[in-house]
């Protein structure tokens, strides 16, 4: 059931490489279980060594879809030398030397190791959206894990078994461990997955597409919050570039997007991670340096107005150069709010227009 769960979600997300890998992965496991529960029915071969196998890979897939999750690389070789080297020592354990308690050992053992490095790829994952779901699927594995080791140990000091449906309640609940895990697997995966569509949404709707920097809402929403926590004293500077409908009626709009692009991208280069950075609209951006005094805004704005104009957008043979305006002020506490400081910066950059263009006017308070 939760197979079928896995690839109705690999069926409604079909560009998410890491459901296609959990709901294979399902598949396998359930494949692996229902070959075992033939026992006695089908031949030793299928119900012993492919069974096992299966399962092995059902769990391999399992991890390579939370490489891929996590933005890793597929361990593809060990993962393959893994089911290889269980379903070689099955068959040996079937057929040349038959041993129940070696094969109960080796599985638990192998699916354990395999569930231990799924936990750790989870824990190693720093992303703050994902973090709690994944500490809790860590967690689901490591208990799992822990229950396999447990069912090796007991399966190594008890005596040897020569059947397994006459084994003991560890190994019957083995059915049960594998189903309870499942379950919350198959719920924790399609949670994250649920997750990663809501960052990802966020992310389209915060972000201005042909910059890849804030959009106007976002840079608002975000820049009120810096506020509200009082990261005083923020400095703002509005900034447009200079007879940008030159470049657009000059070159043609798809140069014009791209003096956007690569002014964007000049900008950010010369901002440390505290800076916020947004594009209001048009050619218009705005910047706001929390903990960042008038004069020191002044300085960063003074650099960037010297560096840009200095630096041209050369492509198809075109060298264009881009000169930026900036009004700049401070936010402080005893300001009423923060859209008045930003109404105050563009009053600045309208100066700054005036003024001749390609420099900052600052509106001290
Ligand atoms: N290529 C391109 N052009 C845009 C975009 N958004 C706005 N524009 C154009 O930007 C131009 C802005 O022109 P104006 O507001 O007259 O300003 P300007 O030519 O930069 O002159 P000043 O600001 O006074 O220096 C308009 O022609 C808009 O059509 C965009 O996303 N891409």
């Amino acid at each position: 059931m939760m197979s079928v769960v896995m690839l109705l979600l690999a069926l409604i997300y079909p560009k998410n490489g890491s459901t296609r890998f959990w709901a294979i992965g399902n598949s396998f496991i359930a494949a692996g279980l229902l070959l075992l529960g033939l026992r006695n029915h089908i031949p030793d071969f299928l119900s012993i060594p492919v069974s096992n196998t299966f399962i092995t890979i059902g769990y391999c897939y399992i991890l390579a879809g939370i490489s891929v999750f996590v933005g890793r690389k597929i361990p593809t070789r060990s993962l393959t030398l893994v089911c290889l080297t269980l379903f070689l020592s099955f068959l040996f354990f079937t057929d040349f030397m038959p041993n129940l308690t070696a094969r109960i050992i080796i599985i638990s053992l192998t699916v354990s190791a395999l569930g231990f490095a799924s936990a750790w790829l989870f824990f190693m994952d720093k992303r703050e959206d994902y973090r709690f779901l994944e500490n809790i699927l860590a967690w689901i594995f490591i208990l799992h894990s822990c229950y396999l080791i447990l069912r090796a140990t007991f399966t190594y000091s008890d005596t040897p078994l020569s059947n397994f449906m006459d084994a003991n309640t560890l190994h019957a609940l083995s059915f049960l461990d594998v189903f309870i895990f499942s379950i919350l697997i198959t719920f924790g995966l399609s949670f994250l997955l649920n997750t990663e569509l809501q960052a990802k949404l966020r992310h389209i709707s915060e972000t201005d597409n042909l910059t890849g920097i804030l959009n106007r809402g976002a840079f608002l929403a975000l820049i009120r919050s810096k506020a509200d926590t009082h990261q005083y004293p923020i400095s703002v500077m509005m900034i447009d570039i200079d007879h940008f409908k030159k470049i657009n009626d000059t070159y043609g709009h798809q140069m014009g997007d791209t003096a956007l692009a690569f002014t964007t991208d000049f900008i950010q280069t010369q901002l440390d991670e505290t800076s916020l950075f947004g594009r209001l609209g048009g050619e218009e951006f705005c910047i706001a340096l929390p903990n960042t005094t008038l004069a020191e805004a002044e300085r960063l704005a003074q650099d960037l107005l010297a560096s840009l104009s200095s630096t041209p957008l050369i492509k198809d043979g075109h060298a264009i150069n881009i000169s930026i305006s900036i009004g700049i002020t401070e936010h402080s506490e005893t300001m009423l709010n923060i859209e008045d400081s930003l109404q105050l910066a563009d009053k600045a950059l309208y100066k700054a227009k005036e003024a001749g263009r390609n420099r900052l006017i600052t509106h001290a308070a």
